[in-house]
């Protein structure tokens, strides 16, 4: 089984609610020529673990600070940078984003800073998309065009609710009108690349507000759309509230609904589905995303980041799962003595990148195509893998899945059932490669 997704796969991989249909994208921006070699372009993931306040709902990676290290962070954050490139010996980065915590929390020299180091070790495209995830707040707004100068070219705003009092409940530090605003700016600075983070099944929420809610953001927003059933992570005082009942989450067939009407509504207004929590429009597809649902490799810097690739600067020939130490102080005092704070690093033989490959592109709307899958297993065509077995023809029988002359892939339907789907796939992938010895 795979036992190295990280985080984002499993708090976004399930789709508990029919959650996820809509329509097609056509055309794959993101899409890598046969002859590259892989192991010489990664895409690079930045984590600022800071937060000024911890969401009831959250459970990334996030600390409250205790005092301003901004600048040590900074300079630690650089250092590993330039270790970490230096030891995959990747000669192009594909694509920046930063990521938390709160980034937006970072001076925009830090951005540049970063950026600068990736310059100097790699290629970065001038065209390559650099993201920064921005909390709404009038801090985070007054500094969006110093981020744009420092060399950010994408925004992915944390939006997550139009309604203020929703806003209080979840802990959010920012109003909705500031939320429009920020919108706004970010808009005005690099227009089509835009992208809202909002998240639906919140506890009281009805239907039709959620409607309106929808309606009035889709109004105001750019061209990408990241749409998440908000999920009970234990640990989190919202677990704690429902758990003591005072508060309660909308059941499954409510939430159900919210969902198909988000999807009707998306689509009225030119967005398209292209992975289990994603949509788009004008094919502003998120890069980042695009290149870990595709099994690329990417470098993970920062407290907690993970990354995947292979470590050709110490000889190594195998991709591995890395995982950098959690807490910001260990991480800096690693940093600090060694040049990096990798505390895990698991080799992933070939039945462990394909059960990746397959986890990851099955949740995109596209599936995983012929070239993609031969790939990483130039052996074992798709057809082979998965057309012979019987529960997987089941699945294909029932319309769930599809594979075809052109990919392995859900159907709309079977997209919302992908949790379900995936271990019938992972085992006849286990039994053929085992096979195959
Ligand atoms: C799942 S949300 C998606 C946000 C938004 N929808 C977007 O794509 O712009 C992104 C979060 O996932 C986590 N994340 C993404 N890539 C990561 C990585 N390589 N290592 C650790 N965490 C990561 C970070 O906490 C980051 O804030
Ligand atoms: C880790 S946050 C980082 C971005 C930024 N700090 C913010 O909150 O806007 C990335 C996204 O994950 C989503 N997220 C976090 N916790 C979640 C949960 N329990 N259920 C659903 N989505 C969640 C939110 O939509 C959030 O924008
Ligand atoms: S949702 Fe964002 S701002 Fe809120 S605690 Fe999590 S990382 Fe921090």
């Amino acid at each position: 089984m795979i036992k190295h997704t990280f985080l984002m796969v499993r708090r976004f991989l399930s789709p508990r609610l029919r959650l996820f249909s809509g329509g097609h994208v056509t055309e794959d921006v993101c899409e890598w020529t046969d002859s590259t070699d892989l192991t010489k372009q990664a895409s690079l993931y930045v984590h600022w673990p800071y937060c000024l306040r911890r969401c009831s709902y959250c459970n990334f990676n996030k600390y409250i600070p205790r005092e301003n290290n901004y600048h040590i962070m900074t300079e630690c954050l650089q250092q590993e940078t330039e270790t970490l490139l230096q030891l995959s010996q990747v000669s192009s980065i594909t694509s920046v984003f930063f990521g938390g915590g709160t980034p937006s929390l970072a001076h925009p020299s830090t951005i540049a800073v970063i950026l600068e180091t990736v310059s100097k070790r790699a290629s970065l495209s001038d065209k390559a998309e650099v993201t920064l995830e921005v909390n709404p707040t009038p801090e985070g707004m007054s500094k969006l065009e110093d981020y744009y100068h420092a060399g950010v070219n994408r925004f992915s705003i944390g939006v997550q609710s139009l309604r203020d009092d929703d806003l209080i409940f979840l802990g959010r530090d920012h109003s909705s009108l500031q939320a429009l605003q920020t919108i706004e700016e970010a808009r005005r600075l690099c227009p089509g690349r835009v992208s809202v983070d909002v998240m639906f099944g919140r506890p009281k929420q009805s239907v039709e507000s959620w409607k309106r809610e929808l309606s009035e953001l889709l109004n105001m927003c750019d061209d990408h759309v990241s749409l998440y059933q908000l999920t009970l992570e234990r640990g989190t005082q919202l677990f704690k509230q429902v758990q003591q009942g005072k508060a309660s989450a909308p059941l499954e067939d409510v939430t159900a609904e919210m969902y198909e009407c988000a999807k009707s509504q998306l689509r009225q207004h030119g967005f398209l589905q292209y992975e289990v929590s994603n949509f788009a429009r004008h094919n502003a597809v998120s890069h980042h995303n695009m290149s870990y649902w595709k099994g690329r490799q990417y470098v993970g810097v920062g407290p907690g980041a993970h990354g995947r690739f292979v470590p050709r600067g110490e000889g190594g020939v195998i991709r591995e799962a890395r995982t950098q130490t959690l807490e910001p102080d260990v991480w800096i005092r690693e940093v600090k003595q060694r040049g990096h704070g990798t505390r895990r690093r698991i080799q992933l033989h070939h039945l462990e990148q394909l059960e990746e490959v397959l986890v990851m592109g099955m949740r995109m709307t596209k599936g995983i195509n012929h070239k993609h899958w031969e790939l990483f297993s130039p052996q074992l065509k798709l057809h082979e893998a998965f057309g012979t077995s019987i529960n997987v023809r089941e699945l294909l029988q029932s319309g769930q899945l599809i594979l075809d002359d052109r990919s392995l892939r859900c159907s709309w339907d079977g997209l919302a059932l992908l949790d379900s789907i995936l271990p019938t796939l992972l085992v006849e992938l286990q039994t053929q490669i085992l096979q195959r010895g």
